[in-house]
């Protein structure tokens, strides 16, 4: 397969501008007092916004190609939306080339309304991916990937609060990973071009592992992973993260495990969630399948319907690892 040059640059540069929007209104709109007051409008103008910036830069780049977006322009829409849509177009502006007007604005961020499928090529963004993590101040990602005929070959996902050496607690923070489908996997810092290629750990001993889990237990059950960490007898503390960054971690072999444990029947799992983080993994030698063993199905639509659940993990544990949760999510 040809190594997608155009699209991974154009998908690297609309993912870091992207991030850029999120530091900034972080940095004016939710830190300090508004954290505290949070009513979530902060988090909408972020992610409208991230959303725009990359929808924007993808269309002016490759205007044929369709988005699975998370995000939609409901809230900017009317005179109700008038002051969002104010905040989002100034954000937005801020980091593009050519700056939208406002029905641009609206076009743009709607692109991302396409239902995806098995046919063909589109991309699928999640603008800011871990909420939760980006109003603490904690760990989030700008998730960008290519789907061709329902493989995904090519993510890009930012991550600006991620420390690029989770070692160097002192070190520089933004890391950007890149995954291209029979290409490897790579890992650079938000501030220098210099790529290094990252591979999972090479573990082959799951007593020494450690997993990698949601820090929300409604999106994957806390209590499962600590039964399956006793039938593994692992012995170390999970590390607990917001967001795609939890794959990027096993990619890069901080951990060994990540586990998304469902809570509910019902929870059914969106493609922009899993489909870059899902490749990096892969892309660094590891195995990412459901909690039934099956491959990820990224052909269906928006969502993850024929899956449930996640286990990454490096190839020499994955099974053994399946094994336990299958033995412990049985009873
Ligand atoms: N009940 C649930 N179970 C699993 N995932 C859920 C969930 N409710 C929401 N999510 C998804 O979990 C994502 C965050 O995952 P994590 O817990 O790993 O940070 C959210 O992405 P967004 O933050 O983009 O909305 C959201 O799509
Ligand atoms: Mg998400
Ligand atoms: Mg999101
Ligand atoms: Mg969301």
């Amino acid at each position: 397969m040809a190594a997608l040059v155009a699209e991974r640059a154009v998908a690297v540069d609309a993912v870091l501008r992207a991030c850029q929007v999120c530091q900034s209104v972080f940095k004016h709109l939710v830190s300090g007092e508004t954290v505290v007051k949070a009513d979530k409008s902060p988090v909408t103008v972020a992610d409208l916004s991230a959303q725009a910036v990359v929808n924007s830069i993808l269309g002016r780049a490759f205007p044929k190609d369709p988005i699975v977006g998370e995000e939609d322009s409901a809230d900017l829409q009317g005179d109700q939306g008038k002051l969002l849509r104010n905040k989002v177009l100034a954000l937005t502006n801020q980091v593009l080339a050519e700056p939208l007007s406002e029905s641009q604005l609206l076009a743009a961020i709607d692109r991302g309304n396409y239902v995806g499928g098995s046919k063909g090529r589109h991309w699928t963004l999640d603008p800011i991916d871990g909420t939760q993590g980006f109003i603490r101040g904690d760990q989030f990602a700008v998730c960008l990937a290519l789907i061709e005929d329902g493989q995904v070959v090519l993510g890009v996902m930012g991550c600006p609060n991620l420390l690029v050496d989770l070692e160097d607690t002192k070190g520089s923070r933004g890391s950007l990973f890149i995954a291209i489908k029979g290409h490897g996997a790579f890992q650079r810092s938000f501030d220098a071009t210099n790529e290094q290629p990252i591979h999972v750990s090479q573990l082959t001993d799951p007593t020494m592992a450690s997993f990698c889990e949601s820090v929300m237990s409604s999106h994957s059950s806390h209590s499962d992973a600590e039964r399956i960490g006793q039938l593994l007898h692992i012995t170390k503390p999970p590390l607990r993260m917001d967001s795609q960054c939890k794959y990027g971690c096993i990619a890069r072999g901080d951990s060994d495990i990540y586990l998304r444990l469902p809570v509910r029947a019902d929870y059914v799992e969106k493609i922009w969630d899993h489909a870059t983080g899902s490749l990096l993994v892969h892309e660094a030698g590891g195995q990412v399948t459901d909690i039934d063993g099956k491959p990820l199905d990224f052909s269906i639509g928006r969502y993850l319907s024929a899956n449930r659940g996640i286990v990454a993990a490096n190839s020499s544990i994955h099974s053994r690892v399946l094994q336990a949760v299958q033995q412990a999510l049985s009873k």
